[in-house]
């Protein structure tokens, strides 16, 4: 294992993304406009006026790079037992899962001291002798990748000289990340082979693969397995789809990834962890999944309850940008994320707000993962006050400090409807922790009113009009 931890370690993250670009398939090389954002092109593409949505594989790497650590949860756990015959218990202490030595030791030398809450339960399940299949769900952070990487190390058997574990991500960065938490919990256990199955990584095709675990992406995967048959799907013994949301919804992941499934054995280990599973993703995993122990960490609800709404009447978009500029003063005592729909919005917006002398960090689409990193540590740090963002800004990464949302356009669905998720969804980052915040709406024109009046109604909370002319009224906004 020791090249292999050495290698892991050579291809931080960082450096990497820093690079690659980052894909959202293998095989697909996106083109990324690296230009400052502040620099709207006189001729403006097409993607630029479409809602700006994130891509869920590099909201899926953000939220790791971004993560500090393990998440503490007091959420409770839904468990469905579709095998009768594999008893559920949870252990306290990673003793109690009668590791061999080198593993333990390896969590240990990770700082590792006992089992999370998901991996209390899911570890007995995912070690058990039959192996037992399962789909687990639980938050970012919560442990979700050191328990499964733990099954894969623990399931190996050395003195065979082939693949018996593989694990898929749907990005190159994603299986990297993957891949070091293996070289770390596995340090101690030296004959444990693993090998990344993912671009850039060649076999000679006469050459049979004899690492113990692949981690890779699936269409390099299926080359290595299928096209060249460098390794023999049949003896695989332990398959994990990480990001099962992602790769089940994505459509060419989808594909791959059945047929992948289709190769492998019927006493395979299926295990599929994800932070989110969509119903239709849920009921597909349940299809293809043989009588899985499902687990789920209940969701943590997001409520209005803290939070102070606003709505202030503009004519339009520069009546909306009057609006904020009179609130400037007081949204930047805290911090604030104002959010757009489309990124030549918030690129306007950026650039007006520049050119009055506002320092402000901006958050879309065009940026690369390296770049959004360093727009959220600049923000995070407190060195700007102000996120101008798009629904790019998604679900999952946690940003505590805010105070104020500002919805310089109002979530709406594709036929124009309130988007009461994603309201909620934005505006829940503020007012968190039992503290205060505050969210503004700016409405122009019948329609937006609407919008607003319709989040007003489903949420049955209050949203106050808010006068930005009146000083009064700003003042109220503080209080
Ligand atoms: N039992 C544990 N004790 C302490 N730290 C842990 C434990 N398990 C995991 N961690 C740490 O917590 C962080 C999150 O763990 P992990 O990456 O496994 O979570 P995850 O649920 O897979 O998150 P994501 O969905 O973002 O991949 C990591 O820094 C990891 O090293």
């Amino acid at each position: 294992m020791t090249d292999w931890v050495k290698k892991a370690e050579d291809q931080e993250v960082a450096k990497l993304v820093d690079q690659l670009q980052i894909q959202s398939d293998e095989n697909t090389f996106a083109t990324r406009n690296n230009s400052c954002i502040y620099d709207v092109p006189a001729t403006k593409n097409n993607e630029e006026s479409e809602p700006d949505v994130a891509d869920p594989a590099e909201t899926s790497l953000l939220i790791k790079i971004l993560g500090k650590g393990l998440v503490n949860t007091k959420l409770s756990l839904d468990i469905q037992q579709k095998n009768p015959n594999s008893p559920l218990h949870s252990v306290k202490t990673f003793e109690a899962l009668h590791l061999k030595e080198e593993l333990l030791k390896g969590i240990y030398a990770m700082g590792f001291n006992t089992p999370s809450k998901i991996q209390e339960t899911a570890l007995p399940t995912l070690l058990a002798d039959p192996p037992q299949n399962m789909i687990a769900q639980s938050q970012s952070g919560t442990g979700k990748t050191a328990a499964f990487v733990l099954a894969m190390l623990s399931r190996v058997n050395v003195k065979l000289n082939h693949p018996q574990v593989l694990c898929l991500s749907p990005t190159y960065e994603l299986a990297i990340q993957t891949g070091e938490v293996a070289a770390r919990m596995g340090q101690f256990c030296p004959e444990i082979k693993l090998r990344f199955a993912v671009r850039g990584e060649e076999v000679e095709r006469n050459q049979k693969i004899t690492e113990h675990i692949l981690i890779g992406t699936p269409g390099k995967m299926l080359d290595w397995g299928y096209k060249f048959r460098l390794f023999d799907m049949k003896k695989i013994s332990v398959f994990v789809l990480d990001e099962a949301d992602v790769m089940i919804a994505t459509q060419g992941h989808h594909d791959q990834c059945l047929r992948i499934h289709k190769l492998l054995n019927q006493q395979c280990q299926m295990l599929f962890f994800s932070a989110t599973y969509d119903r239709e993703v849920m009921d597909f995993a349940k299809l293809i999944v043989t009588e899985p122990t499902i687990i789920r960490l209940n969701r943590e609800q997001e409520s209005l309850d803290n939070i102070k709404q606003y709505y202030v009447k503009c004519k339009n978009e520069e009546g909306k940008y009057n609006a904020i500029q009179n609130i400037y003063g007081c949204i930047s005592i805290g911090q604030a994320i104002i959010f757009c729909h489309t990124r030549r919005t918030a690129g306007w917006l950026a650039s007006k707000m520049t050119s009055d002398g506002h320092s402000v960090a901006v958050l879309s689409g065009d940026l690369t993962v390296e770049q959004r990193l360093a727009v959220l540590d600049r923000f995070r740090s407190g060195l700007q006050k102000v996120l101008i963002t798009t629904n790019v800004l998604s679900r999952g990464i946690d940003i505590e400090q805010v105070t104020i949302v500002v919805n310089f356009d109002l979530p709406v669905d594709i036929r124009g409807n309130a988007d009461c998720e994603t309201y909620l969804h934005r505006i829940g980052r503020t007012g968190r922790f039992g503290k205060s915040g505050i969210a503004i709406n700016l409405v122009s024109g019948d329609k937006c009113m609407a919008v607003c009046k319709a989040i007003e109604k489903h949420f049955k909370k209050d949203i106050h009009i808010l006068n930005t002319d009146s000083a009064d009224d700003i003042e109220k906004i503080g209080n």
